[in-house]
């Protein structure tokens, strides 16, 4: 049909219209229009009535149910969402023909996900399927389809286990923080200004890691029960914190073992430098500010804290008229370090690990460290053959070696730290020499053995003085 005749059609429509309106209007007394009207809306309420009729029988008879997931509930983000987002996204990844990939802030890298509306999965059995629905102004929405036989298992376990896949998901790909408090005089409104951080990217694993295997194994079992301890915690009614205590002389591996920690759980670091604070309510205010999944430093408890409450003054930290201030204003005390272990702060926040390092256990309150405050103690110690091999298959690549013999020996007899062992296995200008590293080593334990029966143990001492922290190292 021609433009012309369609404009035409649609006049001549309307010229009906009106003439009969203005018939009806004219013809029609008032009452009887009021009346055609009632019978015109009621009809409408009627259809509406059976429309609403038919949708519920529809549903009756329909064996499937949807949940909505909206993206945006009362202008608030909803995180339910983002989690889903997450997992679909996340899920089945090879399976995938088309897929999206996206650097995010704060990501460790490339964030791949499946570019498809619609994802099936199976949980228990049970059939669901994912659709992301967009609707004309924009808002997103993930509707879950299943049947209704599904409805215990999908309403009583698999959104949960969905949303904890995908916060799971999304906290491994965020890159870890070590966050240091910064000075309370310089703290401002907000709640930022309490701690700065850098992204934390220290290369040390269990792997890696010079000690004890057994004692390793057992670290690495309690640390994963902690982890998955959620529910457990819950049932006994205590909060969800655990307490190391890392002891040993300097250099045996205390620091790195903390890195460690955070590199196999995930978790962000939280160093807290007492001495650069005034006093007890500064201490609660820098722990509410910290967040879960997380590992709270104390190093060198000792020297932070005495038994009288005050603060020692650190290496370097402080100087001149500070000092005396400092001297006077010394208010953190061990009673606010204790509430702080296992007082009611501990409740407002999840899954945190509290770890004290020392290099003299001896000298720590006993009510610091008792068991229940501090869960674990552990020792870290001067290099053992079992921790040698460690570092040698580290830094040499070396599972055995004709000099090993007499090393293991002159180590039973020889109390060197880990870090003096690492030192000597080092390339040198970049190469690697296995024959003049292990040869310099036998020479230095040689040398150690001497000097330890003559002059008993005063390598502590030494070392003491050239201590240095990886955390700070890395600023
Ligand atoms: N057990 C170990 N396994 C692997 N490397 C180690 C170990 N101990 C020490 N090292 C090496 O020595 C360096 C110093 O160790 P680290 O800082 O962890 O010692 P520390 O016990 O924290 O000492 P301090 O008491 O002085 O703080 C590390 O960077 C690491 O390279
Ligand atoms: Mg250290």
């Amino acid at each position: 049909m021609m433009m012309g005749d369609t404009m035409g059609t649609f006049g001549s429509s309307m010229a009906s219209l009106f003439f009969f309106w203005a018939t009806f209007q004219q013809i029609f007394p008032d009452h009887l229009k009021i009346a055609i009207k009632e019978f015109l809306l009621s009809t409408i309420q009627q259809l509406s009535f059976v429309q609403r009729f038919s949708d519920r029988v529809i549903n009756f008879f329909s064996p499937y149910i949807v949940i909505s997931f909206p993206e945006y509930e009362e202008y608030r983000f909803n995180h339910a969402f983002a989690a889903i987002d997450t997992y679909l996204g996340a899920k089945a990844i090879g399976k995938a023909h088309n897929i999206r990939a996206s650097q995010v802030k704060e990501s460790k890298g490339l964030v791949l996900k499946r570019d498809e509306a619609k994802v099936t999965d199976v949980y228990k059995g049970v059939n669901v399927w994912w659709e992301i629905v967009t609707s004309t102004d924009g808002d997103r929405t993930h509707k879950l389809t299943f049947h209704k036989r599904g409805l215990e298992i999908v309403t009583g376990s698999y959104i949960k286990y969905v949303m904890e896949e995908g916060k799971s998901i999304e906290a491994k790909n965020k890159k870890r923080k070590l966050f240091t408090n910064n000075p309370s005089y310089t703290w401002g409104s907000s709640k930022k200004s309490l701690w700065r951080h850098i992204d934390f990217e220290h290369p040390s694993s269990f792997q890696t890691l010079a000690m004890d295997p057994v004692k390793k194994e057992e670290i690495l079992n309690d640390l994963e029960a902690f982890s998955n301890g959620k529910e457990y915690y819950k049932k006994i009614g205590k909060a969800w914190k655990r307490g190391y205590l890392l002891y040993g002389p300097p250099g045996t591996g205390k620091s790195t073992m903390i890195a460690a920690m955070a590199n196999h759980l995930n978790y962000n670091i939280y160093d807290l430098e007492l001495t650069a604070i005034q006093n007890n309510s500064e201490l609660r205010k820098l722990l509410t500010a910290t967040s879960s999944r997380s590992i709270i430093v104390i190093e060198d408890i000792d020297c932070s804290v005495d038994l009288t409450g005050k603060r020692k003054k650190r290496d370097g930290y402080l100087s001149g008229k500070k000092d005396e201030e400092d001297e006077n204003q010394s208010k953190v005390t061990l009673s606010g370090l204790l509430n702080f272990i296992d007082g009611i702060w501990s409740a407002c926040g999840q899954e945190r690990i509290i770890i004290f390092t020392t290099n003299h256990i001896e000298k720590l309150d006993p009510a610091l460290i008792r068991r229940g405050r501090m869960d674990m103690h552990i020792e870290l110690s001067y290099c053992g053959f079992e921790a040698f091999k460690v570092l040698a298959k580290n830094y040499l690549d070396l599972d055995s070696h004709r000099m090993f013999g007499d090393i293991e020996s002159l180590l039973k007899e020889t109390k060197i730290a880990p870090a003096d062992v690492a030192e000597k296995l080092m390339a040198k200008n970049h190469k690697i020499d296995i024959d003049g590293s292990l040869k310099e080593l036998v020479e230095s334990l040689e040398k150690r053995k001497k000097h330890q029966r003559g002059q008993g143990d005063d390598h502590k001492k030494k070392l003491g003085g050239k201590k240095f922290r990886v955390f700070r190292g890395l600023f």
